[in-house]
């Protein structure tokens, strides 16, 4: 058994460990990528699958194995219209260059002043019942959307917010979107999520935020005009009742620097 062990790493050269450590992490970066989306959910169920499929055909369960691989085949059909969203966001990055990097990061100074800026605004602006939509780019390109409103390209301040949001003013209506620390465009169209489990207190503001937080990494700060709530949507999800320090905190994370796969396995490592 010893000599067999030897002789299979006797066997292994350098190129062979490189290419097990790439893999390991493209796949890495791949659980990172899905791991907040509902791509993951999607995942488990296509695993469950294949394990009722796998068992169906040790016990000779023939008629469940037969009705499995024809189930397998529809889902493998399926996937790339299922995950055309999250296909799409990997295939931006690649072409980016950035499945295995950060891209538009501010420094530690000027995350802290957007972050700053942006709840003073939305306190502000939910203090006066003023509806707002506040959409803050990540990796995932935003000109589809922002080329739907009008553009402006201007440092991000809390009174420039508040001003954007003021009603029966032209830019009012529709989404913000913030890249860096400038707004890029105002009066925005977003895509709806059609997800029908919403709570139907939620109308087509709520429902835009999520929306695109389903189709890119975005993140969305939601502040609603009736009751004044105040939200974050992130990956198809929207975390409510946010009061100006919690917005911060929910909101810091997602824009310091995030670790390369390397670092996070040596702190792994280390712990
Ligand atoms: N697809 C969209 N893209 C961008 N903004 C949108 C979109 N749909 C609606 N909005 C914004 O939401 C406003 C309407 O909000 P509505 O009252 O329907 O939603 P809501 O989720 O109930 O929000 P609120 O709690 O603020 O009332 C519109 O005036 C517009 O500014």
């Amino acid at each position: 058994m010893q000599a067999q062990i030897r002789g299979i790493i006797s066997t292994i050269n350098l190129l062979d460990f490189a290419d097990i450590v790439i893999v390991a992490l493209v796949l890495y970066k791949l659980y990172f990528m899905i791991k907040d989306t509902r791509a993951l959910a999607l995942l488990k169920g296509l695993i469950v699958l294949l394990v009722i499929t796998g068992v169906s055909k040790w016990l000779g369960l023939n008629v469940i194995y037969w009705l499995m691989q024809k189930a397998m085949t529809v889902v493998l059909v399926a996937l790339p219209v299922v995950f055309q969203p999250e296909l799409r966001r990997a295939l931006e990055h690649l072409g980016r260059g950035t499945l295995f990097g950060k891209s538009v990061f501010l420094n530690q100074e000027e995350t802290e002043s957007l972050l700053t800026n942006i709840a003073t605004a939305a306190a502000a602006l939910a203090k006066n019942k003023i509806g707002a939509l506040i959409v803050l780019e990540r990796e995932t390109g935003l000109n589809d959307y922002s080329d739907s409103g009008i553009q402006i390209d201007g440092l991000v301040s809390s009174q420039f917010l508040i001003n954007m949001f003021i009603p029966n003013t032209p830019l009012h209506d529709g989404a913000a979107i913030i890249r860096g620390n400038r707004v890029l465009a105002a009066g925005c169209l977003l895509p709806l999520t059609d997800d029908r489990n919403l709570n139907k207190e939620l109308g087509t503001r709520h429902r835009a935020a999520i929306g695109l937080t389903e189709q890119t990494d975005a993140i969305v700060v939601v502040v609603s005009e009736e009751t004044g709530i105040i939200s974050v949507a992130r990956s198809g999800r929207l975390v409510r009742y946010l009061d100006t320090d919690e917005l911060i905190q929910t909101l810091r994370p997602l824009f310091t620097n995030r670790p390369s796969p390397l670092s996070d396995f040596f702190k792994w490592r280390k712990s």
